[in-house]
């Protein structure tokens, strides 16, 4: 058997939203809206995946009539195809919108009664109907916005689901407290937590990497893996974002969340099925064995000007005093036989040198014998851009010497895979909202887990303020960063570039 089909959700009892469907977007005004949601619902419905009749309703503050929130809906829709563009106008056509308040329910009872005339409009027969809220929101209004949608939009004779972005709470009381209340309101059924990393091709992907193929999973261990370094680089500042990113910094920003989940995925073991609950299961069991970051293996950043480019504090949103991280390298530790004395270095920055998010796994060295002086064997897997995923390996040169080179086996997706569209992990993640499958989204005890692992370090640095190392904008990141992997490490890479290394641009 060349391929298999993984079954959408081992959970017999996910309901998928086949019809006589809402999506209200709350925060339509909003930049996630714009740039990821309405883009990812205009993608999945272009290729048929939404419900016949589906009916998406923005909701926000800002007054604005419908020729303004098309604008703004479509201010980032690609339609590189004709048919895109007809499809686009149908599209719109679908898409109203309510303004309103967030925390009196006048608002959401005008989004009420707009959204029972949409829905008797589209569907007048229908016996059952369904919504979905999707919260593209900042966290601070989350639990008003539940209480009111529980209070006055919830159907009580159809399937409501609630999508909540992250980020999840500041801390472990925090969390447990907004997730608390968020319970009260939602059953965990009906709400989908989402880190859109779990909705990536590659770290999709990573669930057969390892255990569709046994000569890799056999290798993920203390025996032969040295270390492992997950990497998330952006190669601009938070423009814009100033006065959310300040008070949440590079950690809670994409570290707690994204790079963690792949963390997860990356090491835990085999799960017993594919359903969410199982795979789930297995991730929370694996972030059970890692304790809480210690200071003293973190390096913080903090980016300056370099040319035109602005400093981090240069933004009118941030205090001139601040110590924001928005550059961080952290050591974890896993303490499982599996992976115990095997380093975790995670390292995200903003204003970097490049776009880039990669985990590379270093093994050991050849300690002995005939080779023992060539480069160790690494698994790269680059998530974005340019998927692809190579294996650093040692052949002989070609020609009549005896002589080692350097190489790689080599799958790049874009070479491999012709007529590839990698969907966007916002479309994949929408389609599970309404297929029922929560395999990709945070389940309440998996966030729980993540915060005690960072919730003490995050506390220690508001707490005693160190002083973030200044980098450039524009650079790899603080000075003392390679001495800093030296050390955690104990390997400084060998001078080898991979040759497709701009996959992205193939
Ligand atoms: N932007 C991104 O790329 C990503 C964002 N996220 C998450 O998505 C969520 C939304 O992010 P984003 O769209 O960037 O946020 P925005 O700051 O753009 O906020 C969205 C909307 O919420 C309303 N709003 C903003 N601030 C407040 C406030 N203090 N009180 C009440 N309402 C407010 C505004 O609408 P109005 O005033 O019209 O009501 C705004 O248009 C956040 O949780 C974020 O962490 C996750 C991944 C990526
Ligand atoms: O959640 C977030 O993610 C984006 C990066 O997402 P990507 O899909 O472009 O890798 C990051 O820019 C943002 O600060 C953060 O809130």
């Amino acid at each position: 058997m060349a391929s298999q089909e993984i079954p959408s959700s081992g959970n017999s009892t996910a309901v998928e939203l086949k019809e006589n469907t809402s999506i209200v977007v709350l925060g339509a005004s909003g930049d996630l809206a714009k740039k990821k949601t309405f883009p990812a619902l205009f993608g999945l419905f272009f290729n048929g995946f939404l419900p016949p009749n589906l009916q998406i309703v923005g909701y926000a503050r800002t007054k604005m009539d419908e020729e303004e929130f098309h604008k703004r809906v479509v201010q980032y829709i690609k339609t590189p195809i004709p048919q895109m563009k007809s499809k686009l106008k149908e599209f719109l056509e679908l898409c109203t919108y309510v303004s309103g308040q967030y925390d009196t329910d006048e608002g959401f009872q005008d989004l009420e009664k707009h959204l029972a005339e949409r829905e008797k409009a589209a569907y007048p027969d229908a016996k059952t109907k369904n919504r979905v809220f999707y919260m593209a929101l900042p966290p601070s209004v989350f639990t008003v916005v539940a209480e009111g949608l529980k209070k006055n939009n919830y159907l009580k004779d159809g399937i409501n689901r609630i999508v909540v972005e992250k980020p999840f709470g500041k801390d472990l009381e925090s969390s447990r407290e907004m997730m608390g209340k968020l319970k009260k309101l939602w059953q965990e059924d009906e709400t989908f937590r989402i880190d859109h990393y779990l909705g990536k091709e590659m770290v999709k992907n990573l669930l057969i990497l390892r255990f569709g193929n046994p000569v890799l999973d056999n290798s993920f261990n203390k025996n032969l893996i040295s270390n492992v370094q997950i990497t998330f680089k952006e190669p601009f500042g938070t423009e814009g974002r100033g006065g959310y990113f300040d008070e949440f910094g590079i950690i809670r920003d994409v570290m707690q969340n994204h790079l963690l989940q792949v963390l997860s995925i990356l090491t835990m073991e085999r799960p017993v099925s594919f359903s969410a609950e199982d795979i789930r299961d297995e991730k929370v069991k694996v972030l059970r064995f890692i304790p809480p970051i210690k200071m003293e293996e973190a390096l913080l950043g903090q980016y300056s000007a370099k040319g035109d480019k602005p400093g981090y504090k240069d933004d009118d949103t941030v205090p001139k005093d601040s110590v924001s991280p928005t550059f961080a390298a952290l050591v974890l530790h896993i303490n499982s036989p599996k992976w115990e004395g095997v380093p975790f270095v995670l390292k995200a920055g903003k204003a970097l040198n490049e776009q880039k998010t990669e985990i590379r796994i270093q093994y050991k060295d050849v300690t002995q014998g005939i080779f023992k002086d060539i480069a160790r064997n690494e698994l790269v897997i680059r998530v974005q851009p340019g998927e692809s995923v190579y294996m650093k390996m040692n052949a002989k040169a070609p020609g009549l010497q005896m002589r080692t080179v350097a190489t790689e086996m080599d799958l790049t997706y874009k070479r491999r895979f012709s007529d590839l569209k990698i969907p966007e992990a916002y479309e994949a993640l929408i389609l599970d909202a309404f297929k029922g499958d929560h395999s990709n989204f945070v389940r309440d005890d998996e966030l729980d887990i993540a915060w005690k692992i960072f919730t003490p370090i995050l506390h220690q640095i508001e707490n005693d303020k160190p002083t973030p190392k200044s980098y450039e904008y524009g650079s790899r990141g603080p000075a003392e960063l390679d001495d800093f992997i030296t050390k955690h490490v104990g390997y400084t890479r060998a001078n080898y570039q991979w040759p497709t290394v701009d996959a992205g641009k193939l």
